[in-house]
This record gives structure tokens, sequence and C-alpha cells, in this order.
């Protein structure tokens, strides 16, 4: 079992600074979706579990929201050092657990170091604002205060990278963490809580339980004294958790799924065309929450850009994404693989022509693992399901059009909003694309993939609730605004009555 890299058997929960057993005494294997190896086992903690781990938090945070932001921070740049250091042994681990390619898997950690960095810059600013009284001699602010305890809920299909944009702008804040990784990729959480204890996390202000959604999910939205809930996942749990945190009056972030498209316009430069969609509907072999599942071309060039998305479909190399030649990896398990096959007959019954692709690939050395050909329909409309639900798969769904006006048109016409990208040369379809595609993240002249962590991250409609992960947005989830008057007249002067 496991690989050298991985020294442990089975791995515990990180509970109050202490690798703890879970409770329930049970696990459940953690395969390897490029050759179904075990790699290591992972609990399934019990509610019981939750109900520790949050009450450690409780404690540990009345302590760490009393030490100077700076200083938070600065256990917060030695987290980035770290992760830093051990760059390439994490990258190797991300691409064992969830099977993207090791260049993917090197940019997500990245993406983990840059935030920590972003965040530990926070600890100096957490800027608050001053604002005048009405009143004389009297004094107004407003301060960002921890909100005290935050769960944390974050999908297999970016295992660190997601967890920072959420933990680091939580902790910096002076909160304490109650995080429940996938079970499908545990060993980037497991990772990361090592690399906070050796950073000099105080003990319990990060709190790892490792267990199934509707066990320890369910039990943290549970939980009194967790205070905010921050999801990442699918649309359907997504739901089931913003209606239960609705009952309890907790507030809830949500970033949830996308069916994002790439416009091609008839004046694009087509080669770079070409290879923003490769790069954003293949790129982890699709499973991406901004992954491009719909390409939008206008029907003078959509001849022109199938024959030329057909030739590089055609040389993508599909396996093992530790081997550097790779291009695209495994899909995650078993149900994500029988997904995207439903995905397939729908198209096909609905009258989708199937150019390439859309069959599992069992043969040779793909027979262990779970591996989908890169498939691209044509002819789709949008009334389709193929073109309206997420299938999270390398499967690419063509629609032609005859202008701006309809591209925009079937672009919104989605029950999501997450990102969506335009190829064209003409400024002014530039800036009516960036104005009318009502996406949370808009690319011109780059496929649907691509954020950076100091910008917002997350969807309208369908994908989300409003909120935002990452850049400073982020801390507006893991803040509250506390409102603070002094008054220093020395008399009592009261608003709204005691105004000259
Ligand atoms: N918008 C974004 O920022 C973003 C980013 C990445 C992934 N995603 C989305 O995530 C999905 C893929 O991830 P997934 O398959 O892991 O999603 P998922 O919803 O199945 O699981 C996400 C997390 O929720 C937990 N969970 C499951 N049931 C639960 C319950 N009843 N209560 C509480 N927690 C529960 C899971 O164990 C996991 O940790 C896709 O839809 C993708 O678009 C969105």
């Amino acid at each position: 079992m496991g690989d050298k890299l991985i020294k442990e058997e089975k791995f515990k929960n990180f509970i109050n600074g202490k690798w703890t057993e879970p409770t329930s005494g049970q696990y459940t294997d953690v395969i390897n979706p490029a050759n179904l190896e075990t790699l290591v086992q992972v609990p399934l903690s019990s509610i019981r579990d939750v109900e520790i781990a949050t009450q450690a938090a409780k404690i540990a945070q009345k302590k760490w929201a009393l030490v100077p932001a700076p200083q938070r921070a600065e256990v917060l740049y030695r987290v980035g050092l770290i992760m830093k250091e051990r760059k390439e042994s994490l990258s190797q681990l991300l691409t064992m657990e969830n099977g993207k390619v090791i260049e993917e898997a090197r940019g997500e950690v990245q993406e983990g170091i840059d935030m920590a960095f972003y965040m530990a810059g926070e600890g100096r600013r957490l800027f608050g604002q001053t604002t005048p009284s009405e009143l004389k001699d009297k004094f107004a602010m407003s301060v960002r205060a921890p909100v005290g305890v935050v769960g944390i809920i974050t999908p297999w299909n970016f295992p660190i990278a997601i967890a920072t944009w959420k933990s680091f702008p939580a902790v910096v804040a002076g909160n304490a963490v109650v995080w429940k990784p996938a079970t499908e990729t545990p060993i980037m959480a497991f990772e990361l809580a090592k690399i906070f204890e050796e950073a000099g996390l105080p003990k319990g202000v990060m709190n790892v339980v490792f267990g199934a959604g509707s066990t320890v999910g369910e039990a943290m939205i549970e939980q009194e004294d967790i205070r905010v809930i921050s999801f990442t996942g699918s649309n359907e749990v997504g739901r089931n958790i913003a209606g239960k945190c609705g009952q309890r009056l907790k507030k809830v972030s949500l970033e949830m799924g996308g069916k994002n498209a790439v416009i091609v316009m008839d004046d694009a430069d087509l080669s770079l065309a070409v290879e923003g969609i490769l790069w954003s509907a293949y790129g982890t072999s699709g499973q991406r929450c901004t992954a491009c599942s719909r390409v939008i071309v206008h029907e003078s060039v959509k001849e022109q850009l199938e024959g030329r998305l057909l030739n590089e479909i055609a040389k993508l190399t599909i396996g093992n994404g530790l081997d550097e030649s790779i291009k695209v990896g495994p899909i995650i398990n078993q149900d994500g693989l029988d997904k995207i096959k439903r995905y397939i007959q729908v198209g096909k019954q609905e009258g989708a022509k199937l150019l390439t692709g859309g069959y599992v690939m069992e043969n040779g050395e793909h027979a262990r693992g779970h591996y989908f050909a890169p498939t691209l329909f044509t002819d789709v409309t949008s009334d389709m399901r193929i073109a309206q639900e997420e299938i999270f798969g390398p499967v690419v769904s063509l629609l032609s059009v005859s202008s701006l006006d309809e591209a925009i048109e079937i672009n919104n016409s989605v029950e999501y909003g997450l990102s969506s990208s335009i190829f064209t040369r003409d400024v002014n379809q530039v800036f009516a694309a960036q104005r009318d595609l009502d996406t949370g993240i808009v690319y011109v002249n780059a496929g649907t993939t691509g954020a950076e962590i100091h910008l917002p991250f997350g969807g309208t409609k369908g994908t989300g609730n409003g909120h935002r992960d990452s850049g400073v947005a982020a801390l507006d989830v893991f803040t509250e605004w506390k409102a603070i008057y002094v008054d220093f007249s020395g008399k009592l002067q009261r608003a709204q009555i005691d105004v000259e």
C-alpha cells in the first residue's frame, strides 16, 4: 500500500494539535485513479469527532483572535515557505490522489503558495473604515471582526488550492477552522495540516476531520458553535447545505458548478482559440468548475474550428499524470465515469453529432484506471441537456451562431454563471461581451480557466450565493463588520435627535 512519499498506512484526524484516531474506528481506502492502487486509508469520522474538533476550535479561537493580525500573518508566511520548499513532493502526491497531470498539480500547489504570501500581507492590512460621525466630538469607524469557528467543506478536484482560498483568510482574520476535505483526496489535507503544525499555528486553530459528507459535513452544519460554513462542491449538495444553514441563520458561502463557454467570433485568432479551448476543456480531464464545456462559434468559422480542434485532440496523450508527457489524466472514480457515459448517450439521443471520443478507454495502458477519451460533439443546440448540464468530464459541445448577441444569449441561457470567454480582435465586441456575459469571471482571448488568487473567484446564478473565494472578497465571508462609536464629548449625545 501507498508509496514512498506517503509514510502512513492510515491517516488520523488532526484535532487540537494532535493526530487523533476517529472515535468511529472506521476507515476507507483512498484510490489512485490513474492505476486503481490503494494509496492510504482515511478515517470515516463520526459526529462525535466533529463535536470534539469544534470545541477545541472554540477554545483556541478565543486566544488566537487576541494575537495581533501581523503575527497571525507570520504563521501563514511560514506556511508559504514550507509549501514552496515541498512544492514538488506535494505536486506528486496531488497527482497521485486526484489524477491531474503533474504540470497542473504544480500549478495548483503554486496557487496555494501564492495565497499564503498574499494573505500573510493581509495581516498588516485587514482594512476597516473611518467615517465622520453626525455628532460633535464623536468618532466612528468600522472594523472587521472574526466570526469565530469556521466550517470548511471542500471538493476533490482542487484538494489544496480551494482549501487555501478558504482557510488562509479565515486564519489570518482570527478564526479557528474545522475542515472536512473530500474523502477521495485527503492527502493534501493531511500534508497541509502537517505544514500548519510545523509553521507554529497554535493547537486547535486548524482542525481536520476526515469523513463522509453525509456524516461529518452534516454534523458541522448542526454545530451551534460553527458560525460560518464555506462550501465548494456540487449544486445538489450546496442547495441542501444552504437550506439547513438558512434554518439555523448560519452564514454560508457556496461555490458550485459551472457550464462555461468559450465564444469564438469570426475575427478571432483561431490558433489561439484552439489552444485556449484545448487547455480549458480537456485539462484536468474537464473536471474543473471553470472547465469549458461549450464552444459557441460564429457559423462562418465553424468548420475550420472543428477541423483544427479534431487535429489537436488527436494529439492529446492520455494516461498517468506523473508521466510528464501526458496531457490528460484520469477521471476521479467510477461514478464520475458512469455520469460521463450517461451524458454521451443523452447527447446522441438528442441528435448531437459525435465528432470524436465518447468512450471509456479500457485497453492496454488504460486498462487499470478511469480514463475517458476527449470528446467533441457538434450541431448541438442550446436546449439540449448536454448544452445545459454540468458533465464534469472531457466533453465539449459545439454550438454555432450568427452574431455576438446570439452568442451572449446562449452563454447566459444556462442555470450556472461561473466563467466565460470570448476570442475576438474587435475591441467593441470585447467591451460589449465583458458587460453582457452574466458570469462571475470573464476572459478575453483566453480559455475559461486560469484564475489568479488576488482576484475574487466565484459565480452568479446557480453557481453560488453571492459570496466569493480568494482575493480580499474572501475576507467578507470570514469576518463580520463591527461598527464602533467613540463619544469623547463628555455628555450624552443622541444620534438623529441631538444633531444641531
Ligand atoms: N465554483 C467553484 O469554486 C468550484 C470549484 C471546484 C469545484 N466545484 C464543483 O464541485 C463539484 C465537484 O466536486 P465534488 O464531487 O467533490 O462535490 P460534492 O458536492 O459531491 O462534494 C463536495 C464536498 O461536500 C461534501 N458533502 C457531500 N455531501 C454532503 C452533505 N450532505 N453535507 C455536507 N457536506 C457534504 C463532500 O464530502 C465533499 O467534501 C462540481 O460540481 C464542481 O463544479 C466548484
